[in-house]
């Protein structure tokens, strides 16, 4: 990490390019304003975690970011580069991958047709380009590497229909594909939201993976202990602006969630 200290305020700066980047997103809907203002970096190598009270502008933030909502004001950057998203295959082709709570899998499909879903291979030769015959066994090898290489270790089959897989095997069967094929960022909405202990270590550990195989994360969640765990910095939403970046070494969950409901404010808000 590159930082200085000779900023005015003798607080640390950033000197990297992030990843992605926003600046002073504003986002209404009629008379609600979603995003007032709102500023996010996401720098490589590391989970940026965003909380923040029901109705903060979490999910908002994560749309415009990802394409799902075009804000009215505000800049959005990948890898230095201003970015102008009309639609989530926008921010898709980009390498930003989304997994939304809910629609994260096609429970019917097995495991490695879900990892392929929308990129599916063909059979090499006449095969695959006049008979459109899916290439299943290569798909399948592919599949099982990717999950390898990802630290997956409770998929062992990568044929059984993910309808009969347990909640945290399918959430890794989600995250699983929005890490494949090369993308820049990934972003998790909720991921341990629905699940148990264990299935819930299984998931952060695999955010783990992603960060150290250099994808960087966003993390939505409403689980302290898990953004703690997990987490290398930490934006803070509150009444649709950034109220704080802090980390989990400067400060405490408590202090956190102080700064999420307003009571404790700090100096690097946007507010
Ligand atoms: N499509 C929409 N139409 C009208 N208002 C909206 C819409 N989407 C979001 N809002 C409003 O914008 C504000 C921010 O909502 P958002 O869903 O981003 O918050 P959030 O932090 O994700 O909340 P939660 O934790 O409850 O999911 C809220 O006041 C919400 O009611």
């Amino acid at each position: 990490m590159t930082l200085t200290t000779d900023n005015p305020a003798s607080k640390p700066v950033e000197t990297r390019t992030p990843v992605l980047q926003a600046r002073r997103l504003v986002k209404t809907f009629g008379q609600v304003v979603g995003l007032d203002g709102v500023s996010l970096e996401l720098y490589p190598g590391e989970v940026l975690a965003i909380i923040g009270d029901n109705g903060a502008g979490k999910s908002t933030l994560i749309k415009c970011l990802t394409g799902a909502e075009i804000p009215d004001e505000g800049e959005i950057f990948l890898d230095g580069q201003p970015v102008h998203f009309k639609r989530p295959q926008d921010a898709r082709s980009a390498g930003i991958e989304t997994v939304y709570q809910n629609l994260a899998v096609s429970p019917a499909l097995d495991v490695a047709s879900n990892l392929f879903l929308g990129r599916e291979e063909r059979r090499k030769g006449i095969l695959g380009s006049v008979f459109r015959m899916m290439d299943t066994k290569g798909m399948r090898k592919k599949a099982k590497a990717e999950l390898a290489a990802l630290g997956i270790t409770t998929l062992q089959d990568v044929t059984v229909p993910v309808e009969n897989l347990s909640g945290g095997q399918r959430q890794a069967v989600a995250v699983a594909r929005a890490a494949a094929f090369g993308s820049k960022v990934v972003v998790l909405d909720e991921p341990t939201a629905a699940l148990g202990v264990r299935e819930s270590n299984q998931v952060l550990e695999l955010i783990k993976n992603l960060r150290d195989r250099g994808i960087p994360v966003i993390l939505i969640s409403h689980n302290m202990p898990h953004v703690f765990e997990v987490a290398d910095r930490i934006h803070i939403q509150r009444l649709g602006k950034r109220a704080a970046t802090i980390t989990p070494a400067s400060h405490s969950m408590t202090e956190a969630v102080a700064i999420m409901t307003g009571a404790k404010r700090i100096g690097n808000s946007d507010e």
